[in-house]
């Protein structure tokens, strides 16, 4: 991508309206007049654009869980060409079939540079995941490392929500229902189905994905903590209609039940100029994550830092909880502090936005990632457990990093790229090596 397309996209994304909210019911229109009032589907639609919806849920899902938007567009969505099926490069999808599940405690340096140009969809390479696309349940764990935009090629999703982590350099999205600026620090959330293309605000752009199989991400309940905390619902920001009208060819790139199919429409799909609904992307800014933990003692399960969460059907077991390690308070009195000793039935991939892990001295690096699978034994590393048993326990600001965890009821297996990777670190295992016995009966 040249440094003025990259300008440009800048440019745009500084300008960016939103809509504030969780799971809100917005509307919005890029030319008034063009959202039909009163019904969906006028007899003929404002402007003489095409009514449609969208469904993210089952018509007859409950109120509660129901997601659908109407689009008003140039065209319908329904006239298209042929999908014909593509290589996926190293998009992997479930069921996970390559490696059998590997107990081992594992840990990955950041994905290298792409060679050549390499946009965002091109830039995906699939560490691994769990479940089944076409029984809508489980997750996948996908990285990126893009340096150039989606030209007239937009990509979709039919297996399920997008859940973009940009570890490094800003994205712009410019989806189906308008644009929305992503930069490290924030996600950006793109709904199962929804088109749309990515451009950069950075000569390169590094991040974490996490494909949602399962229901859509939601917030967590809070329980006694109360009507206020953790994400803040008006802090979700969605996008206000924007439309292409954008004839020639224009690549679709659909990823259905795990292959990637490719069509040659004569305009962008990116043709909606009025929209209303609550199935719509969104996007949020981590530091605004409202902390709770602890102000007397011990060190609570990371659920606490609980942004969404993917229920399953069994009532407290999440398909995918993404959490985030955000700048906090340590104040807990006769307490070790860090993360402590675990083993858990919930399997943990973790990745660093930024700076540093608190369980962590080294080795997990802004970009890279670590996965402690089901039950797999884990916690603060030997420098991190002499340093954490010996401090002064004096309040603490931990604000030196941003990291954050994809967390799964279902064990994770690996694809054969990040199994074999260059990237894959040796002996991670030795980071608890050295863990003196101190008992003195
Ligand atoms: O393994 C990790 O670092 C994540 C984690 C953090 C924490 O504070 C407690 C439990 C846990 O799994
Ligand atoms: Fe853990």
């Amino acid at each position: 991508m040249t440094g003025t397309a990259n300008e440009q996209a800048r440019k745009t994304a500084e300008g960016l309206v939103y809509a504030t909210g969780f799971g809100n019911e917005h509307s919005s229109e890029a030319v008034p007049g063009a959202l039909p009032l009163g019904r969906n589907a006028p007899q003929r639609a404002p402007l003489g654009l095409y009514a449609e919806q969208l469904s993210g849920s089952a018509f007859t899902e409950p109120r509660a869980t129901n997601h659908r938007s109407w689009l008003y567009r140039i065209r319908p969505s329904a006239a298209h060409p042929p999908f014909v099926r593509v290589e996926p490069r190293a998009v992997r999808s479930a069921p996970f079939t390559e490696c059998v599940p590997d107990p081992n405690r594992l840990r990955w340096n950041p994905l290298p540079a792409p060679e050549g140009p390499t946009d965002f969809l091109d830039g995906l390479w699939t560490l691994g995941g769990n479940g089944d696309a076409t029984q809508r349940s489980g997750m996948a764990v996908h990285l990126y490392h893009a340096n150039s935009a989606m030209e007239r090629r937009v990509f979709s999703d039919a297996d399920g929500e997008l859940l973009i982590v940009p570890e490094r350099g800003g994205l712009l999205l410019r989806t189906e229902l308008g644009l929305l600026r992503a930069v490290p620090g924030e996600v950006a959330l793109i709904p199962r189905g929804v088109r749309f293309r990515v451009e950069l605000l950075d000569a390169t752009a590094r991040g974490y994905v996490c494909e949602n199989y399962g229901q859509p991400f939601r917030l967590p309940d809070l329980g006694p903590i109360g009507a206020n905390g953790l994400a803040n619902a008006r802090d979700f920001r969605a996008p206000v209609a924007a439309y292409e009208d954008v004839e020639g060819p224009v690549e679709v790139v659909n990823k259905f039940c795990g292959s990637l199919w490719t069509a040659t429409y004569d305009h962008s799909p990116l043709d909606v100029v009025a929209w209303h609904g609550n199935h719509a992307p969104y996007v949020y800014d981590l530091r605004r994550f409202n902390v709770i933990g602890s102000i007397s003692y011990d060190h609570p399960d990371p659920s606490i830092f609980t942004v969404l969460t993917s229920p399953s059907d069994t009532p407290g077991l999440a398909g995918v909880d993404f959490v985030v390690f955000a700048p906090r308070w340590l104040v807990g009195e006769d307490t070790f502090r860090p993360p402590y000793f675990h083993r858990n039935v919930m399997t943990e991939y973790m990745g660093l936005i930024e700076g540093a892990y608190d369980a962590k001295a080294e080795g997990f690096v802004p970009g890279g990632g670590s996965l402690h699978n089901m039950m797999s034994a884990h916690g603060p590393d030997r420098e991190t457990f002499d340093r954490a048993s010996a401090a002064e326990l004096v309040p603490q600001k931990i604000d030196d990093g941003l990291a954050f965890m994809f967390e799964t009821r279902w064990p994770l297996t690996l694809t054969a790229q990040a199994r074999d990777a260059g990237h894959l670190q040796r002996g991670y295992d030795d980071v608890w090596q050295g863990l003196q016995r101190h008992f003195r009966p």
